[in-house]
């Protein structure tokens, strides 16, 4: 029998092959993420971040390959995978009549129950305190960006996948969530995430998947590069 160690990866992307308006966005796409590890993927506008997130959190079905969690194929295990991930997209997804608090009540109904002050406390975590009953119409770009971040407060979710959460958040909402995904990435946790910022974390088990160079290479088997 095989005993799984921590280093082991939970999540292994295999030959994955994604095709667009008939232009390749990525081939022989491969990546290992283990408990502790925050992948960042990169490359230029359109060269297909967000649709590889999308496939990833299993939005996109459309792409060839494999993706794997915990030793057994997605296709196969997808309510369990489903459990485990929490995806933010890059459009807040945020419901504009509803206050903070219900929308968070609305989008974590489904990953359990969580009481009022649970709730209170993710929202001033990212420095809406006094806010939990304003329409979200009300709140600025960045603070709606922060409604969303909130649900990485309540998450019980392993594997993070955020597609350019830093965008409309200032410089401490930065730092502070920066900060965030290290530490749910030394609890154990996986972060993948896209972002055209430049990360100011100095962490080893930080690794960059750079999609043009995937590209340029894609004749070639691909490795994952720790920065
Ligand atoms: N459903 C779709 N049908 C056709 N083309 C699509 C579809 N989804 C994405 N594309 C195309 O795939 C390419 C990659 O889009 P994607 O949004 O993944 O890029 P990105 O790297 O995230 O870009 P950005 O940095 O601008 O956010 C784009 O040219 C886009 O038009």
């Amino acid at each position: 029998m095989t005993v799984a160690t921590p280093n082991d990866p939970l999540l292994m992307l295999r030959q994955l092959r994604c095709i667009r308006d008939d232009r390749v966005l990525f081939s022989e796409l491969a990546l290992d993420l283990a408990p502790g590890e925050i992948v960042q993927v990169t490359g230029p506008n359109g060269s297909g971040k967000t649709t590889l997130l999308r496939i990833v959190s299993g939005l996109s079905l459309d792409f060839e390959g494999e993706i794997v969690w915990s030793g057994i194929a997605v296709e196969q295990n997808r309510l369990a995978y489903q459990q485990d991930l929490l995806f933010i997209g890059h459009q807040v997804g945020i419901k504009a009549a509803l206050t903070p608090e219900e929308n968070l009540r609305a989008v974590m109904g489904m990953h359990g129950q969580f009481k009022k002050e649970d709730i209170h406390d993710a929202l001033s975590r990212v420095d809406l305190y006094g806010f939990e009953d304003v329409p979200c119409y009300q709140l600025s770009a960045g603070q709606q960006r922060r409604v969303a971040l909130a649900r990485l407060h309540l998450s019980r979710q392993r594997l993070w996948i955020l597609d350019e959460p830093f965008t409309a958040i200032d410089r401490a909402g930065v730092k502070a969530l920066e900060s965030l995904l290290i530490c749910h990435a030394q609890r154990g946790g996986m972060v993948m995430l896209t972002t055209h910022h430049e990360l100011g974390i100095q962490y080893q088990g930080l690794k960059r998947l750079d999609l043009a160079e995937l590209l340029s290479a894609s004749d070639h088997p691909f490795a994952v590069e720790a920065v």
